[in-house]
C-alpha cells in the first residue's frame, strides 16, 4: 500500500475507524477519504455506488456498522441484522464493482457458536448454535465474511476479514444503555467515585459530555443534586454500590483499540487474500490478546484503578450472554502480529483520556 494510495476508512469516527485513521496517519499515509454517516448512508445502495464511482478508493477498511453492547444487541435485533447486512453488502459489492485493490472487513468474535470449544479457532465457524443475545448481528457478520470469500472465489478479488475480540479505547460509546461492558464499567465506577467525594460539578460535566441512556437524561435537573442521585441509582450507581449486569461469572477477552488498528493496518499491508486463503478457507483471522478474565475480575480491576469506595452487586435480570469467547490467535501470531497493551495499562489510558 503506497503512501499516497487512496484509502477509504468507512466508520472513521467510531472506536475502530478512528484508531485506523490515527495509525495510517502515523505511518505517513496522506490520501485517506472519509464520510460521516450523515454524509453517506452505507445502507443506501445507490448512494454507496455513486460514492465509489466518484472517489474510486484503492483500499477499503470496512469499520462502519451498527454496534452496541449486549442490551442494545438484544433489544434492537431488527436494526442490527438489517443495517449490518446492508452496509456490508453495499460496501463489498461496490468495492468489487469499482475495482478496489484490497478490502479489509471487520467481523466479530460473536460469529462463533455459543458453546464452541475454547479457545476459538477460525475453523469453528458455523459448527453450532449462536448466542441468542447477538444472533442477528452475528448472522450479518457471517454473511459479510462469506461475501468476501465468494467474491474472491468468483471474481478474484482481494478481500480479507478479521474477527476481533471485545475492543475498548478512545472514541468508544459511553452511553450506559448501549455501551459494551468495559466503557460502561469505567464510567460507572468513575461516577461512583465522584458520588463518594460529593463532587457534583464533575458529575454534571460528565453527564453533559455523554448521555446516560434509558431515556433518563431528560429527568436530570442540573440545579438539583437529588435528581442526579435518583437517575444514577436507576442505572446502578450509588455511593454504597455499583451494579453489574448478569452474574459476572462469564469470561471476556479485551483488546486495546490501538492494537486492533495496528493489526488491521499490518494485515492490509502484508497479507493478501491469496495467502490468507491458504491458512483460512473463509479468508479471515482472529484478532485478540489470547487471554480472558471474568466480568467480576474486570470490575474489581477497574474499581481499584479508579479508587471507588463501595461494594459490587449484581442485577441478574440482565443477560450474561455467551459464557466464554476466548480467541485462538495462533494464526495471527504466525502471520507476524502480537498485541502489546495489557488490560490494566489500557484501562489506565482510557481513564486518563476520559477524565
Ligand atoms: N467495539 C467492539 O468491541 C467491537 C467491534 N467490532 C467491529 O468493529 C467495527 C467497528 O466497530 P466500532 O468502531 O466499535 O463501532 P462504532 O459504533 O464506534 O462506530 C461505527 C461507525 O460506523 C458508522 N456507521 C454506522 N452506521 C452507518 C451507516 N449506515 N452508514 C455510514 N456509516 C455508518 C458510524 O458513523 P458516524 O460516526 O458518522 O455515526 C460510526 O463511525 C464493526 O464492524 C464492529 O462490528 C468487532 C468486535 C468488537
Ligand atoms: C463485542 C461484542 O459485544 C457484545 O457481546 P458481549 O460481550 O456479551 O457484550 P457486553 O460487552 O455488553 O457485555 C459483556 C458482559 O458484561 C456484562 N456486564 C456487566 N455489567 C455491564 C454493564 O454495565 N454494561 C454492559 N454492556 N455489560 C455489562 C454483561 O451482562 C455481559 O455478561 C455483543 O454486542 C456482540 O455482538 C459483540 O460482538
Amino acid at each position: 500500500m503506497e503512501k499516497n494510495a487512496k484509502i477509504y476508512v468507512a466508520g472513521h469516527r467510531g472506536l475502530v475507524g478512528s484508531a485506523i485513521v490515527r495509525k495510517l496517519k502515523e505511518l505517513g499515509y496522506t490520501n485517506i477519504i472519509t464520510r460521516t454517516h450523515k454524509e453517506l448512508d452505507l445502507t443506501d445502495q445507490k448512494a454507496t455506488r455513486e460514492f465509489f464511482e466518484k472517489e474510486k478508493p484503492e483500499y477499503v477498511f470496512l469499520a462502519a456498522a451498527k454496534v452496541g453492547g449486549i442490551l442494545a444487541n438484544n433489544t434492537y435485533k431488527a436494526e442490527f441484522i438489517y443495517q449490518n447486512i446492508m452496509i456490508a453488502a453495499n460496501v463489498i459489492e461496490a468495492s468489487y464493482r469499482y475495482g478496489v485493490k484490497k478490502l479489509l472487513n471487520l467481523g466479530s468474535s460473536c460469529i462463533y457458536p455459543k458453546y464452541a470449544k475454547q479457545p476459538l479457532k477460525e475453523e469453528y465457524l458455523l459448527t453450532g448454535e449462536l448466542e441468542p443475545t447477538n444472533e442477528p448481528y452475528a448472522i450479518a457478520k457471517i454473511s459479510a465474511i462469506k461475501m468476501c470469500r465468494y467474491y474472491n472465489e468468483q471474481y478474484g478479488t482481494n478481500f480479507i476479514s478479521v474477527m476481533p475480540t471485545n475492543l475498548y479505547g478512545p472514541n468508544d460509546n459511553f452511553n450506559l444503555e448501549t455501551a459494551h461492558v468495559l466503557p460502561a464499567l469505567i464510567r460507572k465506577f468513575y461516577l461512583g467515585k465522584l458520588l463518594n467525594e460529593g463532587n457534583y460539578e464533575k458529575i454534571k460535566e460528565n453527564i453533559k459530555k455523554y448521555p446516560i441512556g434509558f431515556g433518563l437524561d431528560k429527568e436530570i435537573d442540573e440545579n438539583n443534586n437529588e435528581t442526579i442521585d435518583k437517575v444514577l441509582k436507576q442505572v446502578g450507581i450509588t455511593k454504597e454500590n455499583i451494579t453489574l449486569w448478569g452474574t459476572g461469572e462469564v469470561y471476556r477477552e479485551f483488546l486495546y483499540v490501538d492494537d486492533m488498528a495496528d493489526a488491521c493496518v499490518y494485515l492490509m499491508r502484508n497479507v493478501d487474500a491469496e495467502e490468507m486463503g491458504k491458512i483460512s478457507p473463509d479468508y479471515f483471522v482472529n484478532i485478540g490478546a489470547g487471554k480472558d478474565i471474568t466480568i467480576k475480575e474486570l470490575a474489581k480491576m477497574i474499581k481499584e484503578i479508579i479508587g471507588y469506595q463501595g461494594e459490587i452487586i449484581h442485577d441478574t435480570t440482565k443477560p450474561d450472554g455467551t459464557p466464554r469467547k476466548l480467541l485462538d490467535v495462533t494464526r495471527l501470531n504466525k502471520l507476524g502480529w502480537k498485541y502489546s497493551v495489557e488490560l490494566d495499562e489500557g484501562i489506565r489510558r482510557i481513564f486518563e483520556y476520559l477524565y
